[in-house]
């Protein structure tokens, strides 16, 4: 008899299982993985780090990246210590996106991020191109990190050009070979895809269809998914029109397999977290459906019908995520 989870909770450990990740059953406890929405603003605009902490965002991504002038970038890197102490965001989760690792700036980034007495939850790293790199980043943290027991800080890479995209699964494996039981100084969780780096990096021209994107977007899930990483879509910059069209793409980045989406603007922050919200009525139907599947199975029946549709396993695996997926909100807004 095979039976599944009746329970939002115990959806979600299934569900971690199937990703095949601990972190996602909530390994780190307070923050779990939910990350709908990825706010970036520049480090060094005080202002936007002020207006973050009032909002209620799934993470917040301190940028000393592409959004910061190359004359300014020693100024966000020093304003990333003072801010982490003294800065509450609630229940967000707070990441830092330090510069590409082929840069001068990285280690000295990863210097403020692993030297400040607050540490961020997360750090962001763009462009991650070759597995090499993300040798040099585990090379570059234990360095900088030389206590293998401190507390694990969450890692999500970004891909963004045609040769990450090439060997995205070699550089997830890397994660996978370095963060053993035995060394979490860092934990390789998530996949951002940069559409619009990737978009030049190929020379497409973006569209409002996105249909340039397809293939990376996929690809960054599949990644994802056969790593038990969470998935962040593209950027949408068009904030102050086309809010429409932005509640139509992060629907489809949910539909698709994305965990989440990398936003710009505050006002761009409910509209995505909404749309990777499921409705109580998907809520309901989840929770009926597994049930209904249940005392099938108890019955000794695999395939049956359910509100004039067929339903068997791979329906209810489908359904597990929707409920995994609400029992992290309710965690989310308890901590509110
Ligand atoms: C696409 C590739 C990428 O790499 S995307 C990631 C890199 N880019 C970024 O991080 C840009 C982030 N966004 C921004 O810097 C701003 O939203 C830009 C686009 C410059 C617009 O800023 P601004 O002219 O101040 O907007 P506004 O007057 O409409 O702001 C209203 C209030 O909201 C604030 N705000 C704005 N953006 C953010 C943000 N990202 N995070 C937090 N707060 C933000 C503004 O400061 C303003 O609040 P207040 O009036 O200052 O209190
Ligand atoms: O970093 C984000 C991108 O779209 O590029
Ligand atoms: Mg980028």
């Amino acid at each position: 008899m095979q039976r599944v989870a009746q329970t939002a909770i115990e959806a979600g450990k299934a569900y971690a299982r199937l990703a095949g990740g601990d972190a996602a059953a909530g390994g780190d406890g307070a923050i779990g993985l939910l990350r709908r929405a990825l706010l970036y603003l520049p480090a060094h605009d005080h202002r936007k780090v002020v207006k973050a902490s009032t909002l209620d965002v799934d993470l917040i991504c301190l940028d000393c990246e592409d959004a910061v002038a190359e004359a300014r970038k020693p100024d966000a890197r020093q304003a990333i210590p003072d801010i982490l102490s003294s800065t509450n965001f609630g229940r967000s989760e707070v990441a830092v996106r330090i510069n590409p690792v082929d840069t001068p700036h990285a280690w000295h980034d990863l210097e403020a991020v692993l030297g400040a007495s607050t540490r961020p939850h997360t750090i962001v790293v763009p462009k991650v191109d070759t597995p090499e790199q993300m040798e040099w980043l585990y090379d570059a943290v234990q360095t900088l990190s030389p206590d293998s027991n401190t507390k694990p800080l969450h890692l999500i890479t970004q891909v963004e050009s045609a040769v990450g995209l090439h060997f995205l699964h070699d550089i997830c494996q890397v994660g996978k070979d370095r963060g053993s039981a035995e060394d979490r100084r860092i934990i390789h969780d998530g996949l951002i895809l940069g559409g619009d780096d990737f978009a030049a990096s190929i020379r497409a021209r973006r569209t409002p269809s996105n249909r340039e994107l397809l293939l990376a977007r996929q690809q960054t899930i599949v990644a994802a998914a056969r790593f038990g990483l969470t998935a962040i879509d593209i950027v949408n910059i068009h904030y102050k029109q086309g809010l429409d069209l932005l509640e139509q793409e992060a629907s489809e980045g949910a539909e698709m397999g994305f965990d989440g989406k990398q936003v710009i603007h505050p006002v761009q922050v409910p509209i995505v977290q909404a749309a990777y919200h499921p409705t109580p009525q998907q809520i309901d139907y989840a929770r009926r459906l597994v049930d209904a599947f249940n005392a099938h199975s108890d019955a000794g029946t695999g395939a049956f019908e359910f509100e004039g549709t067929m339903v068997d396993m791979p329906t209810v695996r489908q359904h597990q995520q929707v409920l995994w997926m609400d029992n992290h909100l309710q965690a989310a807004a308890a901590q509110k």
